[in-house]
């Protein structure tokens, strides 16, 4: 079996995606047409030809823009079907995503469209798919603690729906200690807290995040290497590291995927993922992630089985579902 082949057949699990970063432009032409919004581009084309980013903000500016075309309930559902879709062909079985509210909420658009859209499609693609869920609401950081906890309050009716809250957005000069109370409040109303740390920020916001904010995975944690002390606390406790490796080359985090630091955060037995992040912005879903890294890498398969196992790990799934997506895992290993 080659790599490509063994990659499309392991199930995995997707931990870092941002459902806003799933949108294609064929559909958010179509969804722009029938709510009669205009897109500063003049076709699917022109658009794509503006992704070229040198560093987080310039994605950034262009996915909220993005975002802005979502109006209707139905447009939420639309958007995050399609994503499922996607994933289904590529046997994730479990995925457990992201959404940003304020990017809607503070357009006018109501916290309960954008949930009740998001999770009705998720509700269906476990019927019709058998893909299992959790959902992460994610507070913007370069927006004030206000906006934050009033965001939360939105969210408190449908704390049956939502598992954890994140933070995500400009973080550089935004550092989790800016959240320290939000996150108190929502995990003293039960959420459980991940953040984005060390993707442009320093080491020092991985220790904020893990200290303040009393996260249990970090989503990138790239820069937790300039810090032996922090690689050792991440390894003890097992912190999941959620990796982005086709985001981080779209971004510049780093220049080619040949220097990921995915080989030596492996040898150093850290909590390792791959994920893609904002796949129709940076080129990729899971598969693609997956085989562009193993290639630049030159991982082995039993490598690559290493990370999809290391997904289930750190996922919120019960230990049961576990350790039976990671039996299945190995045994296609023994077989490939
Ligand atoms: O990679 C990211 N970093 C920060 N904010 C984001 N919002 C979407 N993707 C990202
Ligand atoms: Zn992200």
């Amino acid at each position: 079996m080659t790599i490509e082949e063994f990659i499309k057949k392991i199930p995995k699990t997707e931990l870092h995606l941002h459902i806003e970063g799933t949108f294609e432009p064929e559909l958010m032409f179509e969804i722009a047409k029938r709510n009669n919004k205009i897109i500063n581009y003049s076709s699917v084309e022109e658009l794509k030809k503006a992704y070229h980013f040198n560093n987080l903000q310039e994605f950034l500016d262009i996915y909220y823009e993005g975002a802005n075309v979502l109006i209707t309930e139905q447009d939420f559902y639309d958007l995050t079907w399609a994503y499922l879709t996607k994933v289904y062909s590529q046997n994730i079985v479990h995925v457990e995503i992201f959404f940003d509210p304020q990017t809607h909420t503070d357009r006018g658009i109501a916290f309960e469209t954008v949930i009740n859209g998001i999770y009705k499609a998720l509700e269906d693609s476990q019927q019709e798919y058998g893909i299992t869920f959790k959902l992460i609401m994610s507070f913007l950081r370069h927006l004030d603690e206000a906006s934050a906890f009033k965001t939360l309050e939105e969210a408190l009716p449908y704390k049956d729906w939502i598992s954890g809250v994140g933070l995500d957005s400009s973080e550089v000069g935004n550092p989790p200690s800016k959240f320290e109370r939000v996150f108190a409040k929502a995990l003293e109303e039960g959420f459980i807290t991940v953040a984005h740390a060390g993707e442009e920020g320093p080491a020092e916001y991985i220790w904020e995040a893990l200290d303040l904010l009393k996260v249990t995975r970090i989503d990138h944690g790239n820069r937790c290497l300039d810090d032996e002390n922090l690689v050792q606390k991440l390894v003890d406790l097992q912190i999941p590291l959620t990796l982005c490796p086709l985001s981080n080359l779209e971004l510049k985090v780093v220049q080619d995927l040949k220097e990921h630091p995915l080989p030596k955060m492996m040898e150093k037995n850290l909590l390792v993922t791959i994920n893609s992040d904002d796949p129709a912005y940076f080129g990729g879903y899971m598969n693609e992630n997956y085989l562009e890294t193993a290639k630049a890498l030159q991982l082995s398969k039993a490598e690559i089985a290493t990370l999809a196992k290391n997904s289930f790990t750190a996922s919120w799934l019960t230990d049961q579902e576990k350790e039976e997506y990671i039996l299945q895992i190995q045994t296609l290993l023994i077989n490939s």
